[in-house]
């Protein structure tokens, strides 16, 4: 079974985690390349991980007009990467557009909608005028994602037993602020643990300090894919 463990290289140079990467084989983990590597390394650096055998999640968060980011998705495609995401406050005819960019891919990469920032609580999001709860507008954004086609959504795990149940078991849900018992919460604000998140019906879980910070991270990396039945 392949792992549905995601870790999240925020590293601030490709040296930093290509050292990291070395030991770990595409069967523990996916990997995730956020803004931060993608600016230090850049486009080269995420063909290093295909190259290498690594489902690689293109974390850029892509949100401009629909034709903007249609383009900017093609050109995520054309590295390979297995998936990509924009925000679903975008709206439909945005994440439509980047649907319809991808279709000319033999293997186009999974496409998902980032809903509400797992680091926001109920008085992050009121301060951004949206004044209901966090889960209630995760339920609207991911119908959103739904009905404009796309593959799935980031959520929290705190999100994903209801969105489960309302949106099917094809419906990706990808659930970052995932910390194991004891771990420091940082800026996360809705977390679960890694067998909370299984028990929630998450497809993926993505894991970044937890592990990368770890004294010994292939320790916490054999746990999470323990608690995760992977
Ligand atoms: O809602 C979101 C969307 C993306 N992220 C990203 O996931 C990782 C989480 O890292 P941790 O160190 O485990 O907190 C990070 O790359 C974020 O940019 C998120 O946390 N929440």
């Amino acid at each position: 079974m392949s792992s549905r463990l995601i870790i999240a290289l925020d590293f601030a140079t490709a040296e930093q985690a290509l050292a990291f990467v070395a030991p770990l084989t595409p069967s523990q983990c996916k990997l995730k390349v956020g803004f931060e590597l993608f600016v230090a390394a850049g486009p080269a650096f995420v063909r290093q991980l295909t190259a290498r055998g690594f489902d690689v999640f293109l974390d850029l968060k892509f949100h401009d007009i629909p034709n903007t980011v249609a383009s900017a998705c093609k050109a995520a495609a054309g590295l390979g990467v297995w998936m990509l995401n924009v925000h679903a406050s975008g709206g439909t005819k945005m994440m439509q557009a980047a649907r319809e960019a991808l279709q000319g891919f033999a293997n186009p990469p999974k496409l998902i909608a980032v809903t509400v920032l797992t680091s926001m609580d109920k008085a992050q999001l009121s301060g951004t005028g949206i004044t209901v709860e966090p889960a209630k507008q995760v339920q609207h954004l991911a119908q959103l994602t739904a009905d404009s086609g796309l593959d799935g959504v980031v959520c929290s795990a705190q999100e994903s037993a209801m969105l489960r149940q309302r949106l099917g078991n094809d419906f990706l849900l990808v659930t970052p602020g995932i910390r194991p018992t004891g771990s420091d919460q940082g800026d996360q604000s809705r977390v679960m643990t890694p067998a909370q998140a299984r028990e929630a019906g998450v497809s993926y879980v993505v894991v970044g300090r937890p592990i990368t910070q770890a004294p010994d991270p292939q320790a916490v990396i054999a746990a999470i894919n323990l608690e995760l039945g992977s």
